[in-house]
Parts: C-alpha cells; sequence; structure tokens
C-alpha cells in the first residue's frame, strides 16, 4: 500500500484524546491518522485502553476531550442524523460477535438493515444471505440461531453483521481471539479478502502475533497513554522495553520466522 501523502488519505483522524473515568486517566493527547485502506493493528498491555479507544471512534463510549474526524467530519460539528449516518460508514464486529441469541443470524443482519433503512423484507433477506456467504458461511447458517455455532462460525456471523450496511470502516476487537491456529488464519485470510474485495478500512485489537504479521499494514501500540504506530520493522527498532518485548520477545520472534519461512514458501511457488 501506498505510504499516506495527503490529508485525503486520512479517513479517521484524532487528536489530543483524553479519556478519563473518574480520576482513571487512560488517554492522554492520543493522536492517531487512520490512512484509507489500510489495515491496522491495535495492541497493547492488558487495561491500556484499546477497547475504549475503539468505542470511541464510534461513538459509543464520550470522550472526555479532543476532536474525531471522520470521513473529513469532525463528529462534534454534526447534527445528530448526520452522525448517524456517519457511523452507519463503521462496521464493529465485537469480541464475542454480540449477536441477538434469539434471532437467527439471518435475522440479526436483517434487524441491522430493517433499523437503518427502508427496504423490503424479501430484499433484507437476500442481502443478509449475501453476507452472509461474503463472511465465509454455508447459506443454511442464516436459519440459525449463534447457540448453534461454532465459535468461528459466530464470529464470521458477526462480520456478516458488521458488513450489513456496506460499512467504509470495519472495526473488529479481537476477532481470532479463541479460535484454533487454523480457525484464527482461515479468519485472518477471510478478512485480508474482503480488504482486498470491498476496498474497507480495517482496525483490528489483537494480541495475536500472526494476525499482526500476515495481514496487518501498520500497528498502532498504546503505551504511556499514547499510541505509537508504525510497521512491525519500524516498532522492532523503538527503544521501548515493552515494544522490545513484545516484538522482539520469543513469542514475537517465533511469529516473525513464520511469517518469513510462509512469504518465503509462497514467493517460491509463484516462481
Ligand atoms: N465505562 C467505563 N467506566 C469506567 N471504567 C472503564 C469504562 N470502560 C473501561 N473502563 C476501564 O478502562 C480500562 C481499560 O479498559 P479496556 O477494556 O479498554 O482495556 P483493554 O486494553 O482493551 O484491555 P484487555 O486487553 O484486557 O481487553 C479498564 O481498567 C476498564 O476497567
Amino acid at each position: 500500500m501506498p505510504a499516506a501523502t495527503s490529508q485525503e488519505d486520512i479517513i479517521i483522524s484524532l487528536t489530543d484524546i483524553r479519556n478519563q473515568f473518574g480520576s482513571h486517566v487512560l488517554h492522554e493527547a492520543l493522536t492517531l491518522d487512520i490512512r484509507k485502506g489500510e489495515v491496522l493493528g491495535i495492541v497493547g498491555g492488558s487495561g491500556t485502553g484499546k477497547s475504549v479507544l475503539l468505542r470511541t471512534i464510534v461513538g459509543l463510549n464520550q470522550k472526555t476531550a479532543g476532536t474525531i474526524s471522520i470521513l473529513g467530519q469532525d463528529v462534534d460539528r454534526l447534527r445528530l442524523d448526520e452522525l448517524n449516518r456517519l457511523r452507519q460508514r463503521m462496521g464493529v464486529l465485537f469480541q464475542d460477535g454480540a449477536l441477538f441469541s434469539s434471532l437467527t443470524v439471518s435475522q440479526n443482519i436483517e434487524a441491522v438493515l430493517k433499523e437503518h433503512t427502508r427496504l423490503p423484507i424479501s430484499f433484507l433477506k437476500e442481502i443478509a444471505a449475501l453476507k452472509i456467504s461474503l463472511a465465509g458461511l454455508p447459506a443454511d447458517a442464516g436459519g440459525k440461531y449463534p447457540s448453534e455455532l461454532s465459535g468461528g462460525m459466530r464470529k464470521r456471523a458477526g462480520l456478516a453483521r458488521a458488513l450489513a450496511l456496506d460499512p467504509d470502516i470495519v472495526f473488529l476487537d479481537e476477532p481470532t481471539a479463541g479460535l484454533d491456529p487454523i480457525g484464527a488464519a482461515q479468519f485472518d485470510q477471510l478478512i485480508s479478502d474482503l480488504q482486498t474485495a470491498l476496498g474497507l478500512t480495517v482496525v483490528m485489537i489483537t494480541h495475536d502475533l500472526d494476525s499482526l504479521h500476515a495481514i496487518c499494514n501498520r500497528i498502532g501500540v498504546l503505551l504511556n497513554k499514547r499510541i505509537k504506530v508504525g510497521t512491525i520493522a519500524e516498532l522492532t527498532k523503538e527503544p521501548d522495553p515493552w515494544i522490545k518485548e513484545y516484538f522482539d520477545g520469543p513469542r514475537g520472534r517465533a511469529a516473525t520466522r513464520s511469517h518469513a519461512s510462509q512469504s518465503q514458501k509462497a514467493t517460491s511457488s509463484q516462481s
């Protein structure tokens, strides 16, 4: 992906964000530009506020201070209807899929469409079927309840719902957590394929070093109440001990080795 060179390449811009709960300051003067079409991984120690950051961007957490601009619009200057329209351009996959347990997968997707569009019901079902297939689920998954699906399928169903309104930006909170390594790699591939096919911008909280290597263009590390962004190669050179340990500790090195050998295999099979 080309490096961002102009404001037009920036799809989300956070400036001087502060998030505080009581006396607990979680983010302070946090500034972050998210580039159009990138897959940005968000990492950080437990409790550094990764989920709060994601919730702040999508409007589920009220920031204490700072500016958020999405698709060139300052969210604090929008009327409620404008803000709602803007938010429809963002899809979210929460950690547990956050599906309504009393609705089938198809009904979960239809519910989002019903809330935000006036499309006829037969059309809603067709769109839901399309999203189910985009998320790599078999057609019969649409008629199943979340409790009837495996963890991996539930994540895919959550992704199908996040894609319901054809978003420009998708936020994923630990999408591969709880999946076995094969399921996690398949889910990474799905996200990567969808990103390419639909031109999505993806922001993904993850602890999964393999995912970072496999699909993220840049990584944002939450540290000292701010976020440090770079490629893995750039971050590996950072002197900060947490970042060093994360990318250059035993697990980080193993993920780097495994990714390098996979890239080599892919290159030699192409030549
Ligand atoms: N609405 C809230 N009110 C008060 N405190 C909150 C609220 N939301 C989050 N917090 C606190 O903010 C801190 C960061 O939470 P968050 O879930 O964002 O961390 P995280 O980096 O995603 O952690 P983990 O990797 O463990 O999931 C936690 O201490 C949490 O208790």
